[in-house]
């Protein structure tokens, strides 16, 4: 990739416009606030000067409810070879696209899973993305040419690709995402009329689960409009647990021995779980890679081979965790090597296998 043209310059567009322009990529700012994208170019990020012509990529950064239309405009202008957007919700803009009668050969989308709960292009930063994965949602009709320069985006920001279809992406980050972040606003909201003196003894655990509840309001409605369903079933969960655990808490006020020790065991269930759920966070790089499983496929250098490759992947249910391709010198094939959960490795061989791709053994 050697010019990009980032639109929306906020958080997101400016830190991966700081991170290619790091790498050497000549890139383009515009902000429907060009207030902003002077800020992002005063920054380092590149230069607000419209391109001459088509760029390699366009990477939309603007809120959800903007990204169908910002990336319409974008792709009717023909202003690159290929489109990505970062939005934190990934089926409804894409039915959004479909449903405006676009040709999505040239576009793909993805979700970079590092962010901050400050916006603007001041908060931006290079190294925002590192070692973080980044989905990306290509399907079937993904021109391969996008799909290689979406990854290459990633990996200029040096983040791990995650690829995912989009629905299933969208249930995955109501879980770790929307419904934590709606969980932190309530427990925040609780300090709102707290007294001063109980507000000043915050420490450290109330700082963790309620930093994401400074985020701007306007963006997360926007996030939240876009995922509801799956947000809300994740709430009712959350909601059954606080039933259960007020109803234990109020037997440990009872007068009534059993009911003591029924409370206890209420509330030592729900610490217990939550210690089990707990260890299965990742840290701050994620999973070692060194706990995927390697599956290699030989392919043909063809168009469309690789989006082929993790549809028919997303079809079998198997999310593939990173990706490394390996072209052979001046043959028409090439290696891909998908790294996936060592549970999945025997279904996707077998699923691949099914649908007639070369994987070895
Ligand atoms: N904030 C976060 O932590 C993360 C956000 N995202 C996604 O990244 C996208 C951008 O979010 P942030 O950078 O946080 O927001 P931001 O508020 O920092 O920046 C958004 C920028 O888009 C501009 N904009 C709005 N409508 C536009 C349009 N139609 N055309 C051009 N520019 C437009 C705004 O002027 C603003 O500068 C959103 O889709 C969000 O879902 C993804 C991962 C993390
Ligand atoms: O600040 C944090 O820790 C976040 O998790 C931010 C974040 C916000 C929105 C996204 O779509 C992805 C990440």
């Amino acid at each position: 990739m050697r010019t990009a043209l980032v639109i929306g310059t906020g958080l997101i567009g400016t830190s991966a416009a700081l991170a290619l322009t790091g790498r050497g990529v000549v890139v383009h700012l515009a902000d429907h606030d060009p207030g902003q994208a002077r800020t992002a170019a005063a920054l380092g990020a590149g230069t607000d000067e419209e391109p001459t012509g088509p760029v390699d990529l366009a990477i939309i950064a603007a809120p959800p409810a903007h990204v169908a239309g910002a990336l319409a405009d974008a792709m009717r202008g023909g202003v690159a070879r290929a489109y990505l957007d970062v939005a934190s919700v990934k089926g409804g803009p894409r039915r959004e696209l479909e449903a405006l009668g676009l040709d999505l050969s040239a576009y793909i989308g993805s979700h970079p899973m590092s962010g901050r709960e400050k916006s603007g292009p001041l908060a931006a930063t290079a190294d925002l993305f590192e070692g973080r994965p980044w989905v990306l949602t290509p399907t079937r009709d993904t021109d391969t040419e996008v799909l290689n320069l979406a990854l290459e985006l990633v990996s200029f920001c040096r983040a791990v690709p995650v690829v995912m279809d989009a629905d299933a992406h969208d249930r995955a980050v109501a879980l770790v995402s929307h419904m934590p972040h709606l969980v932190s606003s309530m427990v925040a909201a609780r300090l709102e009329n707290a007294e001063d003196a109980a507000v000043r003894l915050c420490g450290q655990g109330i700082r963790d689960v309620t930093r994401i509840a400074a985020s701007d309001p306007r963006m997360w409605i926007d996030i939240l409009s876009a995922n509801p369903g799956p947000v809300a079933d994740l709430l009712a969960d959350v909601s059954a647990d606080l039933d259960e655990t007020v109803q234990a808490l109020r037997a440990l006020q009872s007068s009534d021995e059993a009911k003591r020790r029924a409370g206890t065991t209420g509330i030592e269930d729900v610490l217990r779980r939550g210690n089990a759920g707990q260890i299965r966070v990742p840290g701050k790089h994620g999973t070692a890679p060194a706990t995927y499983e390697s599956v290699v496929v030989l392919i043909d250098d063809q168009p469309g081979q690789l989006a082929r490759i993790f549809a028919d992947a997303g079809r079998a249910g198997v999310n593939i965790e990173d990706v490394r391709i390996e072209h052979a010198t001046g043959q028409q094939v090439g290696l891909i090597e998908l790294s996936v959960q060592p549970s999945a490795a025997a279904v996707l061989t077998a699923a691949l296998r099914e649908r007639g791709w070369a994987v070895r053994q």
